[in-house]
């Protein structure tokens, strides 16, 4: 299938991404997993939070995107720099208009762009290798993609890309175990920004560190948004920390994105029920509010999602309240239903 240069305002767009496991085998059943089951998602010049319960697909989602796996279907196209989208043409790529499809990259093209779209995961720990210096470790990026001539010039521009993530100058002559935890994955950030890549994904980048430095990094990375000019996808399972990083969030259930649109306008007016469920289960900080807590539960645990209908439906208390719609969210999946920038996959909003 031909693919379409993106729009001038998109950065990177997944299209009907899907990522299927075959489990089980010997001693159990075979099935497939869904991990990830039809995902369009279009980025923008922005920070977009994918929030859901683990074993959502969020970091399956990841993955693929940055090109770890390969997609069972779908495709991911992403905008390369100028730049990029040079080299690609000398190799033979298929570019259009800086455009490029995963789906039609050679491996050699793929190592190219993977450039463009760089990784911050969960763990600071293991994240940066032990053995080598703070800066060389955020530098080994710029040397994989010859971006640098010398070993003076890597250094020089590790220690500036270090400046920017807020980090002293004396952390360059460093190792990772002298380095705090919040300190670490200051570098593991400053380590992904070196390659000036269009496109972070950082899977849960703040979820391991303390509670106390947790906003710190927040805040670095919506400033780094702003200063570096890279859009983020930052996947999370806490909505709590998406009103101070993210322009939009997208919830994520059993491998489908459910409800998506500006982060304060899901906050403030839910529309999907597991949506008002993921918000009831934080903490409301105002005692006023608090009673918001209670109003709606969910029932039982994330787990398989049922053979027909909304892959919802057999946790969803809105359900309880409308019986009537028991023959459309039992039998047939939800499309999106759209209302200005938001978009919901739930038949109880389809006008
Ligand atoms: N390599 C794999 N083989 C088989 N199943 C997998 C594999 N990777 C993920 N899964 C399954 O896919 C589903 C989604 O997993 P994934 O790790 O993407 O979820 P998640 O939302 O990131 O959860 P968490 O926050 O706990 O990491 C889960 O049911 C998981 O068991």
């Amino acid at each position: 299938m031909p693919f379409d240069p993106l729009p001038p305002d998109t950065v990177m767009k997944t299209v009907n991404l899907k990522k299927y496991y075959q489990v089980g085998g010997l001693f159990a059943p075979k099935r497939v997993v869904k991990a990830v089951d039809g995902v369009d998602l279009s980025l923008k010049d922005e920070v977009y939070c994918i929030v859901g319960e683990s074993g959502c697909g969020k970091s399956t989602f990841a993955r693929v995107v940055v090109g770890l796996e390969e997609p069972t279907e779908g495709d991911v196209l992403i905008r390369v720099r100028d730049e990029t989208a040079s080299i690609l043409k000398m190799m033979g790529e298929k570019v259009k208009g800086n455009t490029v499809s995963y789906k039609h990259l050679s491996p050699k093209g793929k190592r190219v762009v993977k450039r463009e779209i760089q990784m911050v995961w969960q763990d600071p720990y293991s994240s940066v290798d032990p053995r080598m210096k703070v800066w060389e470790a955020v530098a080994e990026p710029l040397i994989i993609h010859k971006l640098v001539k010398d070993k003076k010039e890597a250094r020089e521009r590790a220690i500036e890309i270090l400046k920017k993530v807020k980090l002293p100058e004396d952390v360059a002559d460093r190792y990772p175990h002298q380095l705090s935890g919040g300190q670490r994955q200051r570098v593991v950030i400053a380590r992904a920004l070196s390659v000036n890549p269009k496109v972070i994904v950082a899977d849960e980048p703040v979820s391991m560190l303390d509670v106390s430095i947790r906003a710190e990094i927040i805040n670095l990375m919506r400033q780094l948004h702003e200063s570096e000019g890279t859009s983020m996808i930052v996947i999370t399972h806490d909505l709590s920390t998406t009103p101070h990083l993210c322009d939009r969030i997208g919830i994520m259930y059993l491998g489908r994105v459910v409800e998506e649109g500006p982060t304060r306008e899901v906050i403030e007016d839910p529309l999907h029920p597991y949506t008002k469920a993921l918000l009831a289960a934080v903490l409301e900080p105002d005692p006023e509010n608090r009673e918001r807590e209670l109003v709606v539960p969910i029932k039982g645990e994330v787990s398989r999602p049922p053979e027909r209908g909304c892959r919802f439906w057999p946790r969803c208390v809105a359900l309880d309240m409308h019986k009537e719609l028991e023959g459309l969210c039992k039998y047939e999946e939800p499309g999106y239903f759209v209302k200005g920038e938001r978009k919901v996959a739930c038949w109880l909003h389809k006008g």
